[in-house]
């Protein structure tokens, strides 16, 4: 019988392999960011042990980096604390560290591949969920925990119980590309399948409809696999792939052999078997825009806000979730989703502050100004990203329009910096997770794609931006 893709990395990659049991997996690529690696290295002092590959660690600050100037002294105790530890475990371990001023700073799973450290085939770890989204190069890549983080330091390899193949296939060709984007094909699939409906897997995104879709979009896709309770997300490498790869400041330098390795082997075979599939059609997919609490909890923008009888089918465990999302989101169903007022907007996070993501965005704002009642922010996903953008005149376009321009890191995705929304406060966030208090404590989140944010920041409200004229 063929193999899945998952398999094939999966196989290439065991230490040591055990039925039934967590298998010892070799892992290529270890990232670290400042929150989940302190007590990792501090386990590693206690014992008196190294860093086995610092060749192969790279680490960088996202979570608690400010978005503002970071010319003047950072004024949260708690943040400065966590970005001196990771510069000094980085120093004292002899590991890369794209620090606060490096150009090449920004949001780990943005830096990784736009570096050309994410490589296809390849198992990649980090100390954070949304690894996954390095999953579109079609590499392995997992979201672990601070214990997992100092076994990789220590040991280059970490204990994994085999996850299940999912297949998960979109088909059809976009016809409205610019409104229906990748953010709103994932969030669709969530809706769907629900956040648990991918626990203990590894999601294979196939079809025209995720082939169609160029790096950045992919990214996306995967990146919120997490969300929809999987292990991973990942999507087969193509000429789209190896294309996006070619001369990063860190491709490997045998680059072209290695492509040609990669191109037989790195798909799943035609007679390869998946435990689970499911199929969406493109022309099913709309806007979309949260209502609730989690990212299933999502609706069609030309929608109203469901009923919890409506939402839950029937599970009362779901039915009494969906009223208490409603609860804390202030809305009550019935409600269209463009008569969703906002006071906030943010486009940014590792899901949706890419360079296309910047520029689709812009191409909405560009000679308009957002509404007075709303405040609106875009932080890029990385250095490189603000610079690419700022060269293409991207920021004033955004400046213009009354938006803030901010310096890059996790900014609002959550409150782990200054950059959090008041209790109360609704936003439009192009993030992944919309989790209460997520943004701030009282704050409400509602998750949409960067067009879709753009245009509730002009209009003040939720609006169908399949109704404009995009292009
Ligand atoms: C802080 C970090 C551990 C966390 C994660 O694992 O994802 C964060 O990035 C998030 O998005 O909630
Ligand atoms: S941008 Fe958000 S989701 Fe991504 S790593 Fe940072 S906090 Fe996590």
């Amino acid at each position: 019988m063929g193999k899945t893709l998952f398999e094939k990395i999966w196989e290439s990659h065991i230490v040591v392999e055990k039925q039934n049991n967590p298998s010892l997996i070799y892992i290529d690529r270890h990232l670290v960011h400042e929150v989940t690696s302190p007590q990792a290295f501090e386990g590693l002092r206690m014992n008196n042990r190294k860093v086995r590959r610092p060749d192969l660690t790279i680490a960088t600050m996202d979570h608690n980096v400010p978005t503002t100037d970071r010319s003047l002294p950072m004024l949260d105790e708690i943040s400065s604390v966590q970005i001196k530890t990771l510069e000094k475990n980085c120093k004292d371990f002899g590991i890369k560290l794209f620090g606060i001023n490096s150009p090449n700073q920004g949001i780990v799973h943005v830096i990784g591949p736009q570096l050309g450290i994410t490589l296809p085939g390849s198992t990649i770890v980090c100390g954070d969920s949304h690894t996954s989204t390095h999953g579109a190069f079609g590499a392995l890549a997992l979201g672990i925990g601070t214990s997992d983080v100092e076994h990789v330091l220590a040991s280059q390899t970490m204990w994994l119980e085999k996850p299940k193949p999912f297949e998960i296939r979109v088909e059809g060709k976009r016809k409205n590309s610019h409104a229906v984007t990748a953010k709103d094909i994932v969030l669709s699939i969530i809706k769907n399948i629900g956040t648990g409906g991918g626990t203990g897997t590894v999601i294979e995104y196939r079809g025209e409809g995720i082939t169609d879709l160029s790096m950045e979009q992919r990214m996306t896709i995967c990146n919120m696999s997490i969300e929809a309770g999987a292990r991973a997300g990942l999507i087969a490498p193509d000429e789209k792939t190896f294309d996006y790869l070619r001369d990063r400041e860190y491709t490997p330098k045998n680059y072209e052999s290695l492509v040609d390795s990669w191109k037989d082997h790195l798909k799943t075979d035609s007679d390869a078997q998946f435990e689970k599939e499911f199929t969406l059609h493109i022309d099913e997919i709309a806007p979309q825009v949260s209502w609730g609490t989690n990212p299933g909890m999502t609706c069609n923008v030309s929608d109203s806000i469901p009923s919890p009888d409506e939402f839950s089918k029937g599970d009362s465990n779901q039915k009494r979730g969906a009223e208490k999302a409603l609860e804390y989101m202030d809305l009550k169903p019935g409600t269209l989703i463009e008569d969703i007022k906002i006071d906030r907007v943010f486009i940014g996070s590792c899901t949706n502050a890419r360079l296309e993501d910047l520029i689709e965005a812009s191409k909405v704002i560009k000679g308009q100004k957002i509404s007075p009642n709303v405040q609106a922010m875009v932080v890029p996903g990385s250095q490189m990203v603000k610079k690419q953008a700022e060269d293409m005149g991207l920021d004033k376009i955004f400046i213009d329009a009354n938006f803030e321009w901010r310096e890059a890191g996790c900014s609002m995705c959550l409150g782990m910096n200054p950059d959090i929304l008041s209790p109360g406060e609704r936003c439009a966030s192009t993030s992944n997770r919309n989790f209460e208090g997520r943004q701030g404590t009282g704050g409400r989140t509602h998750l949409v794609s960067p067009v879709m944010a753009a245009a509730a920041a002009i209009h003040g409200h939720f609006v169908d931006v399949r109704k404009m004229d995009l292009n």
